[in-house]
């Protein structure tokens, strides 16, 4: 997406926002902006003096533009019809499009009263009323007295971390980061220098790298997570307070025991956790005997699976992909960041890249948090599933990112010229759908893409209003068979767990909780399926008039 801001004349200033035909997704996106009347270039003209009526029409269009322009893959697939009445279409993605604009709209030009600064703070409005899924005040347990996380705060402090947070331990997440101060959209809650943040470049300058550099197919990341495994016993490291403050044991999906693992039975998690734990294994066993002959660099004590395993989880719960000034994307463990969690309303979206005149990492706020109340990073648009399996836990909320993926073949439509074509897709999905908000005939709260999809490969090809209408036997076979396939998914996923979820292990209980919120997804899928039956059904009956 490509913006820019021009200033006409003193009462005159235009916004140029174009969808990049590098868009992934340029042909859907062009087909949601037509749908509103817009164009894949818009421009927005503003002359003072503004009302209040025109400067809301005109953040209305520049929204319009910014969210759909702002779509990721799972969005554009679902489309219009998981739209609220208001037009937002998710969290993530109205705090994208909101701070894009912002972003279009140069400060230092701002002088109060222009329309640039009524523009951004107009902006600035919308973006403070983007509300979280989270509870507003952080439940924090006042008994856990946080010693070795003041103590590694004080470490970052005196290296030059600057921070408007405070770690606490949080009922149901471990420990997190508390507002200290009512933080406002721009401002940055968390700075790190390099220096403090722990990257490839100590393993290239460790006694390790002689010998890690010979064998085939190291990556960075493996020298890295063997560093650390040997670094986190080292009493002279320069990080010792992080190593003191991280968790003996991660409790991850990929340390779930047999009765968590069983649980998981009829869901497609269990696949994940297995596959994953196995390709772990393999590499470990793969590794580990060519180290075999260096044992003053890699005592044998400090490798075994389980102190193996232990490191993969910490990478893979707590590292970051960070863009450093030479342009290498690396992965990092940041001290102090580690504390932040996760949410699906995160207050922290932009973070990879290194400040360069400031050759530090910050965190600054997307939307506003006030003092008291936790700051959550976005992690990233995952899946509960693979939360669960890397993180080992389950976000609150409705997380738009628990699709089901169909395994189907894709139709060559070579012959169809058509515009539906031209952007099909290759992969299907469903999720909730109670995510969406069109149930009429023809939707059902399903996925547009997929309905069309199981009607080409029902034989109907075109799918305008008309079409559908006169093949409505097509529609009935599309639903009757969706409705079988999930069928046999909920038969797998079986009854509602009988046992008493207070007193089992914290594995078990994930595992049941996951597969509960399965369930509530294909229920959701097989009443629509239902309910959509029935509209046919009646529509047969009693044909359009
Ligand atoms: C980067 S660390 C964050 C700090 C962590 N809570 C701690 O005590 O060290 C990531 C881990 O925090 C926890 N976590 C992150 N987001 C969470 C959330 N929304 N709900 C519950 N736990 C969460 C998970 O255990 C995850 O593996």
């Amino acid at each position: 997406m490509v913006g820019a801001f021009n200033t006409m004349s003193e009462t005159t200033v235009e916004l140029c926002l174009e969808l990049s035909e590098d868009d992934p997704f340029y042909q859907h996106k062009k087909k949601l902006l037509s749908s509103k009347g817009l164009g894949v270039k818009e421009t927005v003209s503003l002359s003072g003096p503004l009302s209040q009526q025109l400067l809301n029409a005109a953040l209305e269009k520049l929204l319009q533009f910014g969210r759909i322009v702002n779509l990721d893959k799972v969005e554009v697939y679902f489309g219009d019809d998981a739209c609220t009445p208001a037009g937002v279409y998710s969290v993530r993605n109205e705090i994208s499009a909101l701070t894009w604009i912002f972003s279009l709209i140069p400060a230092s030009s701002c002088k109060p009263q222009t329309l640039e600064a009524a523009l951004r703070e107009a902006l600035e409005v919308r973006i403070g009323e983007v509300v979280g899924a989270e509870e507003k005040e952080a439940r924090v347990d006042d008994s856990y007295r946080c010693e070795k996380e003041s103590r590694l705060v004080e470490w970052g402090q005196r290296n030059g971390v600057k921070t408007k947070l405070q770690i606490a331990q949080i009922d149901g997440y471990g420990r997190g980061a508390i507002a200290t101060e009512d933080l406002k959209f721009g401002d940055v809650a968390l700075e790190i220098p390099i220096s403090s943040i722990i990257s490839e470049e100590y393993v290239y300058n460790s006694d390790m790298q002689p010998i890690l550099e010979k064998i085939d197919g190291m990556t960075a990341e493996t020298m890295m997570l063997l560093w650390t495994m040997r670094e986190k016993h080292n009493l002279e490291s320069k990080f010792k307070p992080y190593f003191d403050s991280l968790q003996e044991s991660f409790c991850t999906g990929l340390s779930f025991g047999v009765d968590a693992i069983m649980v998981l039975d009829g869901t497609l998690l269990l696949d994940e956790i297995m596959q994953s734990k196995e390709v772990l294994r393999e590499r470990y066993d793969e590794l580990i005997p060519l180290l075999s002959n260096h044992k003053n660099v890699f005592p044998p004590e400090m490798y075994t699976w389980e102190h193996y395993l232990w490191a993969c989880e910490l990478y893979y719960s707590n590292s970051m992909q960070i863009k450093f000034p030479d342009g290498k994307l690396k992965t990092c463990l940041i001290p102090v960041a580690g504390f932040l969690n996760h949410s699906i309303c995160p207050h922290i979206v932009k973070y990879g890249k290194v400040d360069l005149e400031t050759s530090s990492l910050k965190f600054p706020l997307s939307r506003p948090c006030n003092k008291g109340e936790q700051c959550y990073l976005s992690y990233g648009n995952y899946s509960s599933s693979h939360l669960l399996t890397f993180y080992g836990f389950l976000p609150k909320g409705d997380n738009p990112y628990d699709i089901i993926p169909l395994d189907v073949d894709v139709i060559d439509d070579d012959d169809d010229e058509d515009m539906e074509s031209v952007s099909s897709w290759t992969t299907h999905m469903l999720r909730g759908t109670w995510l969406s908000s069109n149930h009429n005939i023809f939707h059902y709260g399903l996925p547009t893409p997929l309905l069309n999809y199981l009607r080409r490969a029902h034989g109907l090809v075109h799918h305008s209003e008309t079409d559908l209408w006169e093949n409505l036997e097509v529609e009935m076979g599309v639903l009757e068979n969706l409705k079988s396939t999930f069928d046999d998914m909920m038969q797998n996923l079986g009854d509602a767990d009988s046992m008493d979820r207070e007193n089992v292990e914290w594995d078990v209980e994930m595992a049941m909780e996951f597969k509960e919120r399965q369930r509530k997804i294909v229920s959701s899928i097989l009443d629509s399926c239902s309910a959509g039956i029935k509209m046919v059904q009646e529509a047969i009956g009693k044909p359009p008039v």
